[in-house]
């Protein structure tokens, strides 16, 4: 006995129903029955009727208006009523962790027959399942989270900390020290930079623009400074609430009055016997919606000084409408007299700038790698829709001036991928503060080019695209979003000028003396 789907027809048979009240049409050698879809079609009914489309082998022209995955939706999939004989499916639904073939896709160590000399095969085992982690476990959420501005779900927090995906995001380190990473497919002590550069490229990938910061990027930020500078007992505390999902942290910098020149901040914190009382606010707060943890940078008698500021009484924070979907927890923080433990402060009274300065680098390293994930979805995007789409009779591709955008998008997210390579492996190479003395240039300089390329990018897609490229749905979703957001790393982290205009001080200041032409 056959099943529905897998029920033989010829496409004479088919041509046979091709009228309103009996409409059938083949996509990629599979039978729709569509009579009674006709009417709840949301590209119309008419379009249906069409002497090429109702009764034909439609493929061309489906694939020419819808992505793939309409047809996968359990609602329209099960529309199909069997196949043509004789012929096979071509485009096949891709499975949870499989590598792409399109040119581009994926970066040259992810390539078949390409080599690489900074990923080993453990590298490749652990990005195998963190790509299905992240597809089974998080692409579903962010496409939730993205349309409704709601938060991640405890569900979702939950099973990344089942996993160890929460404390890895920080990088290597003690904090792993005892962790059953991925399941173990990597010791805590062999876990490098490469390995946590695949959670963060891998997020990029299945996520959005705002959900890649709102799935605790404010903790991958803000626990860095409590882990390299707080006490034991805060240590001991948060390490375990934090990396378990039960508690978040955010950064909270940046105010109103200062936003790359930390220099011009103005929360104070005024000290009280064993408290400092902190009066001021903060914007732009990524996560700072639902963070339980603030550190925060505050203006001290003796300079600048960062602490841990616990959410309770004299802490509001409100929601900014940001340009990305509220799902990034993106607020406005007031501290009214807030009175904060002076052991809640991290590094030295008046030496906040060092902690600030040095935690720097880790952040912009890591937009610099979702960022690179990012373009290079959308280079593949880019490259599927100039193939398929038909314009003038022929397909995208055949036109010059497409081709000329796909050559400047491949190269410069290439380019990019090898200088994060390269920085990378300095960073597994080198010690936090070495990394601070001799990385901190380098990576503003690398963050300034990478959010550089990507708005680039952002532009070229938009004119392959086109108008698809300007809707939140259908084909050109994702170049929308990333065209609409892209905008973020240039400005997160350090605005794009301020670190490029880094990266020539720092050099500058390394200059040799006796150098001369
Ligand atoms: C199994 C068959 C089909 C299903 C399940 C289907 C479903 C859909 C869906 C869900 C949309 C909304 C846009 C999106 O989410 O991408 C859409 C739009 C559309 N569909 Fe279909 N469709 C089918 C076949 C066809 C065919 C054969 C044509 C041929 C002309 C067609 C023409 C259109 C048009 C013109 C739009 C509007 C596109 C836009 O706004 O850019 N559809 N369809």
């Amino acid at each position: 006995m056959t099943d529905k789907v897998s029920k033989e027809f010829t496409l004479e048979e088919v041509a046979k129903h091709n009228k309103e009240g009996d409409l059938w049409i083949v996509v990629d050698s599979k039978v729709y029955d569509l009579t009674r879809f006709a009417n709840l079609h949301p590209g119309g009914s008419n379009v249906l009727y069409a002497d090429s489309v109702a009764g034909k082998d439609a493929t061309q022209v489906f694939f020419g208006l819808h992505r793939h995955e309409v047809l996968l939706k359990p609602q329209y999939a099960r529309l199909q009523i069997g196949k043509i004989a004789g012929q096979e499916e071509q485009i096949k639904a891709p499975q949870a962790g499989d590598l792409s073939k399109v040119p581009y896709a994926e970066p040259t160590w992810l390539t078949s027959g390409y080599h690489s000399a900074y990923y080993s095969d453990n590298h490749r085992k652990f990005q195998h399942a963190v790509r299905v982690f992240f597809e089974t476990v998080v692409r579903p959420e962010s496409v939730k989270c993205e349309d409704s501005g709601k938060r991640i779900s405890q569900e979702v927090v939950d099973k990344m900390a089942e996993v160890n995906i929460i404390a890895m995001r920080l990088g290597p380190g003690k904090h792993l020290e005892g962790r059953t990473l991925m399941g173990g497919i990597v010791k805590p002590e062999e876990f490098d930079y490469f390995h946590e550069s695949i959670i963060h490229q891998e997020l990029a990938r299945v996520s959005s623009r705002a959900v890649v910061d709102g799935l605790l990027a404010g903790l991958v930020i803000g626990l860095p400074p409590v882990l390299n500078y707080g006490s034991s007992e805060l240590y001991n505390k948060l390490v375990p609430e934090t990396f378990a999902g039960k508690k978040y942290v955010a950064l909270a910098i940046s105010e109103a009055f200062a936003g790359s020149d930390v220099g011009g901040l103005q929360t104070t914190a005024v000290r009280d016997g064993d408290y400092w009382v902190v009066t001021g606010t903060k914007k732009w707060i990524t996560n700072g919606t639902f963070a339980d943890y603030f550190t925060t940078g505050c203006r001290t008698e003796t300079g600048f000084t960062v602490m841990l500021i616990e959410r309770g009484p004299g802490v509001e924070t409100k929601q900014i409408k940001t340009a990305y979907s509220s799902v990034a927890g993106t607020a406005y923080v007031t501290f009214d007299k807030v009175r904060v433990p002076v052991s809640n402060t991290l590094g030295k009274i008046g030496g906040g700038m060092g902690v600030i300065l040095s935690n720097f680098n880790h952040e912009r390293w890591m937009v610099t790698a979702t960022s690179i994930a990012a373009q290079r979805l959308v280079v593949e995007e880019c490259l599927k829709w100039a193939t398929q789409r038909i314009v003038f009779g022929k397909p995208l591709t055949s036109q010059a001036v497409i081709r000329a955008k796909l050559a400047s998008m491949i190269s410069r997210v290439e380019a990019c991928q090898n200088w994060f390579e390269s920085v990378t492996y300095q960073m597994n190479k080198m010690n936090y503060s070495e990394q601070s003395d001799k990385l901190a240039g380098p990576i503003g300089l690398l963050k300034q080019f990478v959010s550089r390329t990507g708005r680039e990018t952002a532009e070229d897609a938009t004119q392959v695209f086109g108008g698809r490229a300007l809707t939140t749905t259908g084909m050109g979703k994702l170049i929308e979003n990333y065209h609409r957001t892209s905008g973020f790393d240039a400005i997160l982290a350090g605005a794009e000028d301020v670190l490029a205009d880094l990266g020539v001080r720092q050099a500058i200041k390394k200059m040799p003396r006796e150098a001369r032409l």
